[in-house]
């Protein structure tokens, strides 16, 4: 029997001593093992299998861990986790206590630095590169960065600093023409024009080869003569936007190519000062499918190996879907809106307004911060722009939130895709932050409905507001309701008391309001009187049917998917401190801490609130005694 490669890797120091030929099996093999545990796992195969060869020629090129490489994102990076000594756990990967899809520092001493959001790898390159000459150390720096990460503001602004410092410092850029979709922007056109031109390296290697032909000889002479040579060197080679910037220039290199790409990383390590390495690769490289279709093999779930299709059951429309349909609706009705996202076109579903719409659709690249603002003078310029956003990239615009579309009071509409737990992706995706974020900032009026059809009449409301909206809605599918087009109009800042209920009232927020009805069927059966209120607003509150409640009631349980701290239920509690409300309120919610890999299921019972999770919290915690024992 062959023997299996992998099993002789248990650290990239293993594969040092290789030959060309026996890296390439390798590559081989890591692809088979990512192609064959992502059909089981779902994950980010196509960035994995676009970097098999950059890990493999970077741990062998440079001495990791001592060496510090860092990826950014850390979506692409399977790879790396493969040659670190996680081939026998790669089973488990994004499953619960399993491997994360991202890299974690507890996990492996290889995993220098943690992310999940783009664009942070050049500024934590620049700080360890800083923190290592300060310190007066002596180890290496790279940090590898994509294509679609570069159009990140954040990572010009590391750029402007690394290039000024002069500091060693390798960033490889990681070219595959893709964010999730194609990529877009203007330098995304450039690195397009960059990589088709492989003369340049050509060019600049033979005017380089004549230059150092030219003798040089002792004393001034060869000042002059170096001099002349620099002079020379601007003169004829024309130089890139990287090399403008005061960073070296090696490439575009072919990044499957594992010889070149060792000789060149180890050229770049000799190199005084920052270095670029522009490798250009092939998102889903090796796996014919995900070569065909990167943009839905960029992070797909479970998918059967022969046929490239995916493994999925008959669901009813996502959320998002609902969401970019209801506003296609809407925008032929009216002309003024436009719409916006940030390099997420088929997550938010704004695709399919793009289709309807392409003038009216803006997909501005990784760059939520650019995004809020850009909606803002939109919306100062008379258009009516939907910005829709997962919660948690939402953070990067925190500051243009509320600088420049709540404190001029726009009337942006916020889309808030991936509102909760969102399984796979873990701790740095869930979206669980934004109501406490939110809610503190002037204007802006926050809203959840508890499925579908009230997403379609939130929206549909948001139309007539003049603030700014913010609606959120959860990843995944919708509970399959029929959709009326257009949809009912609600009563903008009113929750829906469902029952009525004299021993606790739950008041939930979202779909958690389907959990709170079936504890009530569980607890009613039991003697308990239980109410319950979809909240639908944050803010503002239905004060007038919460005090309503509290005249009613015994005791309130608040429920959200969302951290406790600074939630929907501290916004109840706030309320009802102010208006010395005495009922005794209980916030249910996500504990204060980061939230791993795992099911949302799964973590819905684990923190109690699911249907049995409320039921227990009633029976076990609330100060209540049954109606029935009175
Ligand atoms: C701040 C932020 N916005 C959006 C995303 C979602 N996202 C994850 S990977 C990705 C594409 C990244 O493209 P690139 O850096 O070129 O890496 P590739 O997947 O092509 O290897 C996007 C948009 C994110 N992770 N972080
Ligand atoms: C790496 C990243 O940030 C995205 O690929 C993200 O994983 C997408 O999440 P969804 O699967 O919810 O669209
Ligand atoms: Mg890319």
């Amino acid at each position: 029997m062959e023997e299996n490669i992998l099993e002789l890797v248990r650290s990239p120091e293993d594969i040092r001593g290789w030959s060309v030929l026996q890296l390439e099996k390798l590559a081989a093999a890591l692809r088979q093992v990512i192609i064959e545990t992502t059909a089981q796992t779902g994950g980010h195969i196509g960035a994995s299998l676009g970097t098999v060869e950059l890990a493999i020629a970077l741990h062998y090129a440079y001495n990791t861990p001592t060496d510090q490489l860092i990826w950014d994102i850390g979506h692409q990076a399977y790879a790396h986790k493969l040659l670190t000594g996680r081939y026998h756990a790669f089973g488990t990967l994004r499953q619960l206590n399993g491997l994360s899809g991202f890299l974690k520092r507890r996990e492996s001493e290889y995993d220098v630095w943690e992310a999940g959001h783009a664009s942070t790898a050049l500024s934590a390159a620049m700080g360890m590169a800083m923190a290592r000459d300060l310190r007066k150390q002596r180890y290496q720096v790279v940090a590898v960065i994509g294509d679609g990460a570069l159009t990140a503001g954040m990572a010009w602004e590391a750029m402007n600093q690394i290039g000024q410092s002069k500091t060693n410092l390798v960033m490889v850029v990681n070219d595959n023409s893709m964010s999730i979709a194609p990529n877009v922007g203007a330098f995304s056109h450039y690195l397009t024009e960059l990589r088709s031109a492989p003369a340049y390296t050509r060019m600049k290697q033979e005017v380089e080869q004549l230059l150092d032909s030219v003798p040089v000889f002792g004393g001034s002479i060869r000042k002059t003569l170096e001099k002349t040579k620099d002079v020379l060197h601007h003169a004829v080679l024309p130089r890139n936007v990287f090399e403008e910037l005061g960073f070296k220039y090696y490439g575009p290199i072919d990044g499957h190519n594992l010889s070149d790409l060792i000789s060149v990383l180890r050229n770049a390590q000799s190199v005084e000062g920052p270095v670029v390495v522009h490798v250009i690769t092939q998102k889903g490289h090796g796996y014919l499918p995900a070569e065909q279709r990167p943009g839905e093999f960029h992070g797909p779930g479970p998918f059967e190996i022969q046929s490239g299709q995916f493994i999925k059951k008959r669901q009813p429309p996502s959320y998002s879907e609902v969401f970019s349909q209801t506003l296609i609706d809407m925008a032929r009705v009216h002309p003024e809106i436009v719409a916006i996202t940030a390099a997420m076109p088929d997550g938010t579903k704004l695709d399919m307004f793009q289709k309807v719409f392409p003038d009216r659709f803006f997909d501005v690249g990784i760059a939520e911060q650019h995004a809020v603002t850009f909606a803002a003078g939109l919306a100062v310029g008379g258009m009516r722009p939907v910005f829709a956003v997962y919660s948690t990239f939402l953070q990067r615009g925190y500051d243009q939130v509320i600088h420049d579309v709540c404190h001029q009071d726009l009337p942006v509409i916020f889309g808030i895709d991936r509102a909760g737990l969102v399984g796979a992706d873990g701790a740095t995706h869930q979206g669980v932050y934004d109501i406490s974020f939110l809610r503190t900032v002037p204007h802006i009026e926050i809203a959840m409905g508890k499925d579908e059809v009230e997403l379609q009449q939130l929206l549909q409301g948001a139309w007539d507001r003049p603030h700014p909206v913010a609606l959120r809605y959860p990843r995944g599918a919708t509970r399959g309701l029929d959709l009326k087009q257009p949809p009912s109009p609600l009563v903008w800042g009113t929750g829906e008391w469902l029952a009525h209920g004299r021993d606790v009232t739950i008041v939930a927020l979202g779909p958690l309001v389907y959990q709170a009805l079936a504890a009530r069927e569980m607890l009613q059966g039991e003697g308990y009187d239980v109410g319950v209120v979809n909240a639908r607003f944050v803010k503002p509150l239905d004060t007038a049917l919460m005090t309503a409640v509290m005249a009613e009631t015994q005791a309130v349980l608040t429920l959200e998917e969302h951290a406790i701290a600074g939630g929907f239920g501290s916004a109840i509690n706030e309320w009802a401190n102010q208006a010395q409300v005495t009922v005794p309120i209980f916030n249910a919610g996500l504990p204060d801490e980061f939230i791993d890999h795992g099911s949302v299921d799964y973590y819905l019972n684990l923190y109690e609130l699911n249907a049995d999770g409320v039921a227990r919290r009633v029976r076990e915690w609330l100060p209540l005694k049954k109606t029935a024992e009175k």
